[in-house]
């Protein structure tokens, strides 16, 4: 897992290292780390250091600080270094002292032209959106010019991956000790360009995750494999409650989505047999025992009272989606024994929250634990980065693949379906949940390579996710 923790997990390991060391130790690892990864950038885009151009936004904490020393570091190196301070009066002294003592310059304004900008204007003590100071120097950075953040984007929240008004966007994002929610969930994901680690050596170990971004291996280990000794019942068997005489093709595509999930076997319930038989001759048609119910995709209006059984069948883990989250009882889901997944997207979320979509897109990390709070249970919010809560609170896992063409009709019919197979075979809500984005994720990049996709394709590419996860 790639883990990421909050501000307060981060500062408190942080006090307690400087405890150990000399003053400044801490700040001389980021700076130096910051430095190779700048010269790195130079180096690869004017082929040397010497005579580039930097420049420096500089903000009145440590943050600006870190590119003090590193634009030091650069400077020593014969290149060109000018500090733009957001606050004249406010900058890390010793930092500036060691810029100077390179031969570094400070200016009122920012340079138009440079082969490099470092945004050292705010880390992890930014709150709220960019002062109006620091915005005028966001909007001045010269168009061509690299730019690599320090610690974090300046006008991203470092906690929730927030942006209100104006943000640095990154080529690269040179980030200290660890990863912060925020530089992996959306809109502040979008901002940070390749993100690249320092160690300076905090001690994390133990820590409260706040986010986690599971890796190949990671999913490989949830996958189920059948053995010599299964049998289409023991790898478990997913119902799919989906599709309605408007939308049948909802079920053709849960069901896709279910048969590529590894399940024995899948069993269709609703009034779109004929078309997902014609698809899928293997499918099994009409109640009957299921180790999973997929509930919602596709179903029209008027339904409710089929979301209810399935949710009602309390021994079996439910997945609940699209039109099945319409209205759906808070306490009948809480009162549950066996897993609940809901699977909204943005403007489900909002439904069942309550606010506007708006509200959600620009603050899905603490859209999506409200939501699996709320329901006490498991919450795959579905978009530009796909985030899974657990119920009980936690650690939520964030999808590291993907790819905006998934952004295409029936894709969350797909997923569904999946993520249910993975609850028949016995996976947890957020394993479930995590593994199928992940696998749908790589899908739909594999189905896409560069070019628009179909749904039937990402369900079609699911076998290949599979593979290559596992190899
Ligand atoms: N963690 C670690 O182990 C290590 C951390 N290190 C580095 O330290 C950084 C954290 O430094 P930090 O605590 O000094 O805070 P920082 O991000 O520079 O900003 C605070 C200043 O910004 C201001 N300000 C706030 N919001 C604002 C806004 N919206 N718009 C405009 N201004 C705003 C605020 O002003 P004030 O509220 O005081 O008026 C205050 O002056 C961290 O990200 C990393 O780079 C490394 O050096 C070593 C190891
Ligand atoms: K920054």
């Amino acid at each position: 897992m790639r883990t990421a923790y909050s501000v307060e997990t981060v500062r408190a390991a942080e006090r307690e290292l400087m405890a150990r060391l000399p003053e400044g130790a801490l700040m001389a690892r980021a700076a130096a780390g910051l430095a190779a990864v700048c010269a790195e950038l130079l180096a690869r885009g004017r082929g040397r250091v010497y005579g580039a151009r930097v420049v420096l936004l500089v903000g009145p904490g440590d943050n600006g600080g870190d590119a003090l020393y590193a634009g030091a570091r650069l400077a020593r190196r014969g290149a060109g270094v000018t500090a733009v301070p957001m606050d004249p009066e406010r900058m890390h002294p010793g930092g500036l002292a060691a810029l100077r003592a390179a031969g570094g310059r400070v200016a009122a304004s920012v340079p138009g032209r440079a082969d490099l900008v470092v945004d050292g204007l705010l880390g992890i003590g930014g709150r709220g959106g960019l002062r109006p100071a620091a915005a005028a120097l966001v909007e001045r950075i010269p168009a061509g010019a690299a730019v690599v953040a320090v610690d974090l984007p300046s006008g991203v929240d470092a906690d929730t991956g927030e942006v209100a008004g104006p943000a640095v966007t990154a080529d690269v994002t040179v980030t200290f000790g660890a990863y912060k929610p925020g530089l992996l969930t959306d809109p502040g994901a979008s901002r940070v360009g390749a993100v690249r680690l320092v160690d300076i050596g905090l001690d994390l170990d133990g820590a409260a995750v706040a986010l986690e971004a599971p890796q190949h291996a990671d999913v490989a280990a949830l996958l189920p494999v059948p053995t010599a000794s299964s049998d289409k019942y023991r790898r478990g068997v997913v119902g799919v409650v989906a599709g309605s005489e408007q939308y049948p093709g909802a079920a053709v595509l849960a069901v896709a989505g279910a048969l590529r999930g590894g399940a024995g076997a899948v069993r269709y319930v609703g009034p779109a047999a004929d078309a997902v038989l014609a698809r899928f001759p293997e499918v099994l048609v009409g109640r009957g025992r299921v180790q999973a119910w997929v509930v919602g995709p596709g179903l029209g209006s008027g339904r409710e009272a089929e979301v209810g059984r399935a949710l009602a069948d309390t021994d079996v883990p439910v997945l609940v989606d699209a039109d099945g989250l319409r209205g759906l009882d808070a306490g009948v889901v809480r009162g549950r024994r066996a897993a609940t997944l809901l699977t909204p997207h943005a403007g489900e979320a909002a439904a069942l929250l309550g606010v506007a979509r708006e509200t959600v897109e620009a603050g899905r990390l603490a859209a999506v634990r409200e939501l699996a709070g709320r329901y006490g249970a498991a919450v795959l919010l579905k978009g530009s980065t796909t985030l899974v809560a657990p119920g009980g609170g936690g650690a939520v896992r964030v999808n590291p693949t993907g790819t905006p063409w998934l952004a295409t009709a029936g894709s969350g019919d797909v997923l569904s379906g999946l993520a249910g197979a993975l609850l028949a075979a016995g996976l947890g809500g957020v394993d479930a949940g995590s593994a199928a984005a992940y696998l749908h994720g790589l899908a739909g990049r594999f189905a896409a390579g560069g070019a628009p996709v179909v749904a039937q394709e990402v369900a079609a590419a699911l076998p290949r996710a599979w593979r290559s996860v596992r190899d």
